[in-house]
Formats: C-alpha cells, structure tokens, sequence
C-alpha cells in the first residue's frame, strides 16, 4: 500500500490528508505540537483549523517525524517554514521519496520559489508543486475541486494519478515557474480586493482589480520564465477568482479588516491562520523593482501594508495614473512586429 506523509497539520495539509485517506493509502499527519496533535486523534477532527470534517479510522496523527519514511510526503507549511522543514524533514525521507508542494508563497530574501528552496535542501527528490482553486473547507467536504499537479511531466502524472477522485480532478502542467507563480502573486490581488470591499467599493472595484491584477500576475511571471497560457489556467486565473471571491479566503478577509480601518498586526491575529499574501507582497515588490517590471497594484499593496498609506487613497491612486493600453505587451509586440516588416 503507498505510505504518505502530510508534514502540516493546518487547514490544507489537515484536508489533504483527509483526502489522501479516504482515498485508500496508508496516511500519517504530522503536527508541530503535541497537545493539537493528541486533541486530534482524540476528537477525530482538527478543530482548530478545519472544524466539522472528520477523519477516517485509518489516518494516523503524529509529532514524530519518523513517518517521513513514505513513498510520498506531502508539505503543507506556510511558505516562510518551507526551508526549515525541509531540512527537518531530511534525514527521515527514504531515497525515492517523491515531494509535493502545496504552500503558495516566494521565501523572503531570496526570492526563490518554493519547489526551487525544497530542490536545495532535499537533493535528489523529485518536487511537484499542487496549486489550483482549492479551498481547504470545500475539499474537507467532497465539494468537487479542480487543481494543477505541476514538475516534470512523468512525476507531475504520478501525482496526477495519486491524488485524482471523483470529487478531486488532477491536471498536469509542466510549467513549474508558471504555476508557483500565479499561486503565490494571486494572494496580493486577493488582499486588494478584500481591501476594496472593506472600503465599501463594489463588484465594479473588485472586477477591476482582478483583471488589472491578472495581467500584473502575467507579467512578472512571464518575466521570470512562465508561460503566458498557465496564467489563463488553474493555478492563474482560476485560483485568482476563488481567492478574491471567497468567504473561505484568509487573504480576501484580512484585506476587509484592513479596508474597514484595522491595523495589520491585529487583522493577522484576528484571522488566526496564515496570510501568505502580506510576505508575498514584500517579495513581489522586490522582484517588480529588480526586473523593472510595472506592478502599479502591488505597489499600492504594499503602501498600504507597510508604509502607513491610506487605502482610499491607494485606490485612487491606480484610477488616477496616467492613460495606458490594455493590451500594452500585446501592443509593443505587433509595433515590433511592424518595425521588422518594414525593413
Ligand atoms: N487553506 C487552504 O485552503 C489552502 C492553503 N494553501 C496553502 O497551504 C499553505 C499552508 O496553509 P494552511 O494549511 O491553510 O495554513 P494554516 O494557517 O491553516 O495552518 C498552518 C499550519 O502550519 C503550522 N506552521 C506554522 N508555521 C510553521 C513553521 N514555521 N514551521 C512548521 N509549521 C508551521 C501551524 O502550526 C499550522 O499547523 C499556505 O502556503 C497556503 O497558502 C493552499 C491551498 C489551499
Ligand atoms: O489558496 C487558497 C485557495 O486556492 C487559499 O487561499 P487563502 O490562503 O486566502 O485562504
């Protein structure tokens, strides 16, 4: 029987391994702390982070890294616990053991990528990043999902084939660069357009924000060496549109409390779980600067997040830039395009 791992006992790694369970392997949870991890196998339901979906006989919660030694370990740590889980988690993997991914972030400092950090400290495993709309509660109930398995094309289908359910349908996608990505930048927009509706803006605002957002997300990614296309998909505009829209989103709903007026440090502490949005924007900021790439919304972000700046005067601030082309990068191409013929 295949042995899995979910190292991360929050809301995503607690869903997954639910999932994983009831799909027929042999599954162990591993949390960081003993009290949550004894509550667990007590009550038979992560209360704390994923109250009302309860777990299988067979699936097993431990601290004990020890079940690492299994054929596939899934990390669901928020993204800044990446690295150090990782090397954790090291000396317990067996040779072949085959990594998934599913946090959404970029680490801090570096700028690297999430499976680029999990390639560093476990040489030699095979990474595939999981990304796509998928809210934790909606999995936890057998709502059907739809997500991205994304690596080298062989592993990504390996991933493809152990996770797929009825309820929970697996595409490929070799364009790694791609998928972490949209995954990691969505969380920004979705922090905005929770900051809109705080503000008391309306569909017009968040629609807005999404799409402009969108083609933000598209080209930073595209400089960075993704696909323009993974942007149109699952891990791109898919997971851009359940984030920003719905209630189950930590990212939309610390955007609202922002909105309405909180600061951050007690909007992170009222939301209770992780935010991956407010570091990514730090990182995408840095990255925008770096490769002179326009992201007038991210900049407003992090105004807002980290300089004090008034949201209301953030939002007029990109309604109020100067005039531009939708289609800019589409535009330069065919003018370049048009150039070459004429020569
Ligand atoms: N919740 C969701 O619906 C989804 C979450 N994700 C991503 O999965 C990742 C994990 O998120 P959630 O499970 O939702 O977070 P969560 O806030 O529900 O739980 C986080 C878990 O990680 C543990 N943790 C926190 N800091 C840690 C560290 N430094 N080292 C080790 N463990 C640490 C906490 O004890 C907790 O068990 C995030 O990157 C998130 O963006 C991806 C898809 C869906
Ligand atoms: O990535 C997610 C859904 O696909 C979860 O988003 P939040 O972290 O905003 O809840």
């Amino acid at each position: 029987m295949v042995k899995v791992a979910v190292n991360g006992a929050g809301s995503w790694g607690t869903a997954l391994a639910v999932l994983l369970a009831q799909a027929g392997y042999s599954v162990t949870l591993i949390g960081r702390r003993s009290e949550e991890v004894e509550e667990m196998g007590r009550r038979r339901e992560n209360a704390r982070y994923l109250p009302g979906v309860m777990f299988p006989p067979d699936l097993q919660v431990t601290t004990d890294l020890a079940a690492l030694n299994a054929d596939l370990v899934v990390f669901s740590i928020p993204s800044h616990g990446v690295r150090e889980a990782a090397r954790l988690a090291s000396p317990h993997l067996r040779a072949q053991t085959l990594i998934v991914n599913t946090a959404k972030g970029l680490e801090e400092g570096s700028h690297k990528r999430l499976s680029q950090v999990l390639t560093e400290e476990l040489p030699g495993h095979p990474v595939v990043v999981l990304s796509g709309p998928s809210h934790a509660e909606e999995v936890g109930l057998n709502m059907p999902t739809t997500v991205v398995a994304a690596g080298e094309l062989t592993t990504a289908q390996r991933v493809q084939d152990l996770f797929m359910t009825p309820r929970f349908r697996v595409y490929t996608n070799p364009d790694l660069v791609g998928v972490e990505l949209g995954g990691a930048l969505k969380n920004v927009i979705a922090l905005c357009t929770g900051i809109a509706e705080g503000l008391g803006y309306g569909d017009n605002t968040k629609a807005a924000l999404m799409t402009r957002g969108l083609a933000e997300i598209a080209r930073l990614g595209t400089a960075m060496g993704g696909d323009p296309l993974t942007f149109a998909g699952l891990a791109g505009v898919g997971d851009l549109i359940v984030t920003c829209t719905s209630r189950h989103s930590r990212n939309r709903r610390a955007g609202v409390a922002l909105g309405e007026g909180k600061p951050l440090d007690l909007v992170l502490s009222e939301v209770g779980m992780v935010v991956e949005g407010v570091r990514t924007t730090r990182v995408a900021h840095e990255l925008a600067r770096l490769k002179g790439i326009a992201m007038p919304i991210v900049e407003e972000a992090f105004q807002v997040l980290f300089a004090g700046a008034d949201p209301k005067a953030a939002v007029s601030n990109l309604m109020e830039r100067g005039k531009r082309h939708e289609l800019e990068e589409v535009a330069a191409v065919r003018l370049q395009r048009e150039a070459v013929k004429r020569v």
